[in-house]
Order: C-alpha cells, then structure tokens, then sequence
C-alpha cells in the first residue's frame, strides 16, 4: 500500500468569465490540460476512523488539507470501514493557479475508492470532488477537457497538441477569491465556441487584472516573452503561475534554468491524459 501516486498539476489554456450566478460563482469557458509536474503521494492503511498525515502542505491545517478531507468524505459517503495516513510529497507551489491542492484530492479519492473497493463510478466520484473544490472533477475525468459552469461540465479535447512548456512561479500567492470579487473584473465576456479556441483564441480574461494587483505576475510574463524561443505566454487560472509554449524540451530546460530568483521555473510538457486514469473503469 505504500506506492507513489500522482497528483499533476493543470493548465487553462484558456479562460473566459462569461457570467455570474446568483450564488456569486462566475460562469466559466476554459480548457483544461495537464501536465507532468506533479504532487506525490503515499497511503498507508489504518482501522476505520482514523484519519492522519505528513509532509505538506505547509502552513494548512488538518481540517483544511483536501487530501485529508476527500479521504474522510469518501469513506461517509461509500460507508466504508476504513481509516488511512497520507504522505505527501508537496511539489507544486499553493494558490499557483495549477489545482495542486484540488489534484491531491482528485488522486486521494482515486486510489482509495481502489484501495477500499468502494466500487463508485467515476461520475459518483467527479460529483464527490466538486463539492471539495472546482478544479477536482477534471482530475478525476481524465482527459484534457473544454469546461463550462464553474468548471463541472466538460467535454474530452483529446486532440490538443502536448506541448512543451516553461512554468513559472513568481513566487506570489494569488486569492482566486479576491479576484473573483474585485470590483474591475469584467463578469460578462461574450461566449466563444470550441472551434475558436481552437483556431487560436486562447487568452484568460483574469490576466490583465492579475498582471495589474500584482507586479510580479506582470514581471514574470514579461521575461517569459523576452525569452528567446518563446511562443504565447499567458496566466493560468487566477495565478499566480505563467507558462510560455516553447518548440522542445531542451528549449523549455534552457529557459526554465535562467529563471531568476526568488522566482522557480520547471520545464514540462502537456499531457491529454491523467496518469491515473484507467479506462477499463466506469
Ligand atoms: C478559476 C479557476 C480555474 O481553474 O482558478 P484556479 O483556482 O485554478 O486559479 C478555478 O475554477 C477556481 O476553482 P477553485 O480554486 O476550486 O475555487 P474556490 O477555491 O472554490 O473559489 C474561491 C472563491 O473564488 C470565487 N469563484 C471561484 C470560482 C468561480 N467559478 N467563480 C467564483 O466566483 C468564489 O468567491 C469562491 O469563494
Ligand atoms: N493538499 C493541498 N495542497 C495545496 N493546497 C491545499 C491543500 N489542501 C488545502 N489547500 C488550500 O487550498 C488553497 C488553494 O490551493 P491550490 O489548489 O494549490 O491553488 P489553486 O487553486 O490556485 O490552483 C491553498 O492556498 C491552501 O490553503
């Protein structure tokens, strides 16, 4: 039971706000992909009812850690007589914009509806995610996704190139909440179809407010595109990471070993599908 188990990290490679609901969630258009830079993490068995952890995340609480709370809402709900310990290998940077906390849940739940055999279907278990956090059903889904509603409607997009990226992490933490509640956002972009995004309408209404609340979101898309190389830069999610789209993977190395401190870049690459996904699952 000790095996290393995946979290990756996400991308929207694209974002609209074209809405708000009348609970204050905004309506979204966006397109999921991830990629392979990703949490690690461990479960050990314990009896039922006892519920632990270690390693990250730094600085959450056991109440707040999602890890800990999928695993607790999945053995309420399935009625299993379980317990676990998770360890987790934090890697990806907390409020990024790259759904590391929503990917530890998605993982948990994954593995221990195997481990326990709680025998829920994928859907059960998307609608299990969504209540702990609007980026958790697309992990569970599997595939690169068109998203619409806050993020729980999603089509596959499996034909997306797997590009080559470098990530940047301008070492500030941005509230989705906050952004989401300021008063300049602009709640109602018009609508655009699949088809546009895929003939090349790729950018994230959130960015040109994040880039002005925070200097250093700017400062990191700035570099990025003075990279040479360097392809469309763009924010994902409300940030605070950027990533630029590059040819290869020595090109994405290159770039991402010149970041300069306290900043943090990785190279990565895109991946269409979750490296849990199983397809002989429901
Ligand atoms: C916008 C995305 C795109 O991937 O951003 P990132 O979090 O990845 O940056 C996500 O959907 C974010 O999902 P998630 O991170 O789960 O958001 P939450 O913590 O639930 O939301 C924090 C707060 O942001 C606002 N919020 C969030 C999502 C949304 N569609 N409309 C909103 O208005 C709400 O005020 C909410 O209380
Ligand atoms: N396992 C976890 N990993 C990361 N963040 C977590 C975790 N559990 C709870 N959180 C909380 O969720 C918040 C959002 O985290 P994260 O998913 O990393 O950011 P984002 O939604 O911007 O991609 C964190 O600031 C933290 O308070």
């Amino acid at each position: 039971m000790n095996e290393l188990y995946p979290a990756p990290a996400k991308l929207n490679l694209m974002l609209r706000v074209i809405g708000q609901r009348s609970d204050g969630y905004h309506d979204l258009q966006t397109v999921f992909q991830f990629v392979e830079l990703a949490d690690q993490i461990q479960f050990s068995s314990r009896p039922a009812g006892q519920f632990s952890r270690s390693g990250g995340p730094e600085g959450v609480t056991e109440a707040d850690d999602l890890s800990l709370r999928a695993a607790r809402y999945l053995a309420d709900v399935s009625g299993a007589r379980e317990g676990v310990h998770i360890h987790l290998d934090k890697i990806l940077p907390m409020g990024g914009g790259i759904g590391g906390g929503s990917s530890d849940a998605a993982t948990t739940l994954i593995i221990l509806n195997r481990l326990w055999r709680t025998g829920l279907r994928r859907a059960e278990l998307m609608q299990i995610g969504a209540r702990l956090g609007a980026d958790v059903p697309v992990f569970i889904f599997g595939h690169s996704a068109w998203a619409e509603g806050v993020g729980e409607r999603l089509q596959v997009l499996d034909g997306l190139p797997e590009s080559h990226y470098v990530l940047l992490h301008p070492q500030v933490s941005v509230s989705t909440r906050e952004i989401f509640t300021a008063p300049e956002l602009t709640r109602h972009h018009a609508p655009i179809t699949i088809g546009a995004f895929l003939g090349g309408t790729v950018e994230n209404t959130l960015e040109p407010m994040v880039r002005a609340r925070y200097p250093e979101v700017d400062r990191g898309i700035r570099w990025l595109m003075n990279q040479q190389g360097m392809g469309t830069v763009r924010l994902t999610g409300s940030g605070a990471c950027v990533f630029g789209v590059v040819a290869d993977a020595a090109s994405a190395r290159r770039i991402a070993a010149r970041a300069p401190a306290p900043w943090h870049a990785w190279p990565v690459r895109g991946r269409n599908v979750h490296p849990l996904y199983d397809p002989a699952e429901q």
